[in-house]
């Protein structure tokens, strides 16, 4: 488990908001119950904004108590409900908004969601000063400075039970399945996935597909009597990757089938590791606030709860290390 450190408290905080933002992370909901639970304990009031930025741009937000977020620790999505909003990029928009919230008695704000998310929480503070904080709340794990993130190791295993029953039926049919898993252009997921899903070829987004690789790969497999095959594909930035290598497979004279794992990653009940993650990250940021912290993202390095600023996310990408493709790769083999 983690190290938490124990932030001093120095500030008075009246009311604070709290969003989820950009794709639901199992485990949201625990974050949120954190956050409200630890302010209402701290003697804070919080209110819950409905649909991310959306409604925190049309101060549509409600005020919570602790039966709001009774029961909703192993529930997966999010109750605050979550949403992209193009309105909350334009600054104008955040200026406004900033207006809105000071004019409600909102002194401070929790935010919950991805790399995206985090950025415009930086750009709001930046701009007009109102407090923030975040916590990475995505299936992705692509979020620099914390090495795990909300959600990640729930859809790891959502998408391991799927390319379990695949094994089966590959076996059955002695057949090659390309499996395509979530991740937008980072292959965390893709890596954790190959890895405890012991697939034969792991493909990462921005790595060009060594089509000739693959087939020695199989053509190895075949000479070692083994007749199926899972090539775990992250999902990166071209939608047909899936289905045209499935088909040179198929040319190549290797029966091939596609599966996208596709949306079933992001439900669920969150894991127990999701759980204590969302629960150390949320009640922490809020002693980060009342300790007079903000713009910053509350997070978890070397077996410790930390903070990273938010301009640190937002002017760096976070990358699967070499050495981790290379172990994948390896085992792969
Ligand atoms: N550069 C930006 N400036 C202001 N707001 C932004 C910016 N980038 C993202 N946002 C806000 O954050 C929202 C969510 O961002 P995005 O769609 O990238 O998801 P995310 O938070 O990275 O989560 P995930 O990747 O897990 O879906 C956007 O719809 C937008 O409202
Ligand atoms: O739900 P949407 O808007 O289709 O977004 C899908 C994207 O969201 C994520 O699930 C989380 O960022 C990505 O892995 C995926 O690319
Ligand atoms: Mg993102």
């Amino acid at each position: 488990m983690w190290k938490i450190p124990s932030p001093k408290r120095c500030r008075d905080l009246k009311r604070l908001a709290v969003l989820t933002s950009g794709g639901d992370a199992p485990g949201m909901n625990a974050a949120i119950r954190a956050v409200a639970r630890t302010a209402l304990a701290r003697g804070v009031e919080v209110y819950g904004v409905s649909k991310g930025y959306s409604g925190l741009v049309n101060g549509d937000w409600q005020c919570m108590d602790r039966t709001s977020v009774a029961n909703i620790l192993q529930t997966g999505g999010t109750i605050l409900k979550t949403d992209r909003s193009d309105a909350f990029r334009d600054p104008q928009v955040r200026a406004d908004t900033a207006e809105r919230l000071r004019a409600a008695g909102i002194e401070a704000l929790v935010v919950i969601g991805g790399d995206g998310s985090l950025t415009g929480a930086h750009r709001l503070e930046e701009e007009t000063g109102f407090p923030v904080i975040g916590l990475p709340g995505t299936i992705d794990n692509d979020i620099f400075g914390t090495e795990d993130t909300i959600g990640f190791d729930t859809a790891v295993n959502t998408a391991l039970e799927s390319i379990d029953k695949l094994r089966d039926t590959a076996t059955s049919h002695e057949r090659v399945f390309v499996v395509e898993v979530m991740g937008r252009s980072s292959g965390f997921i893709a890596t954790s996935v190959g890895i405890a899903g012991g697939a034969e070829n792991i493909i990462m987004p921005g790595h060009p597909i060594d089509f000739q690789l693959i087939c020695e790969r199989l053509n190895d497999s075949l000479r070692r009597r083994k007749f199926s095959s899972l090539i775990v594909i992250a999902e990166g930035e071209d939608p047909q990757l899936t289905s045209q290598l499935t088909h040179d497979l198929g040319v190549a004279g290797y029966p091939a089938r596609a599966c996208i794992l596709g949306h079933v990653q992001r439900g669920g009940s969150p894991t127990g590791h999701d759980r204590v993650l969302a629960s150390y990250l949320g009640s922490v940021a809020v002693d980060y606030l009342l300790a007079g912290t903000s713009n910053v993202m509350v997070g978890v390095r070397k077996a410790e709860v930390v903070t990273v600023p938010l301009q640190d996310i937002v002017s760096n990408k976070k990358v699967v290390p070499d050495e981790l493709i290379d172990l994948a790769q390896i085992l792969a083999t």
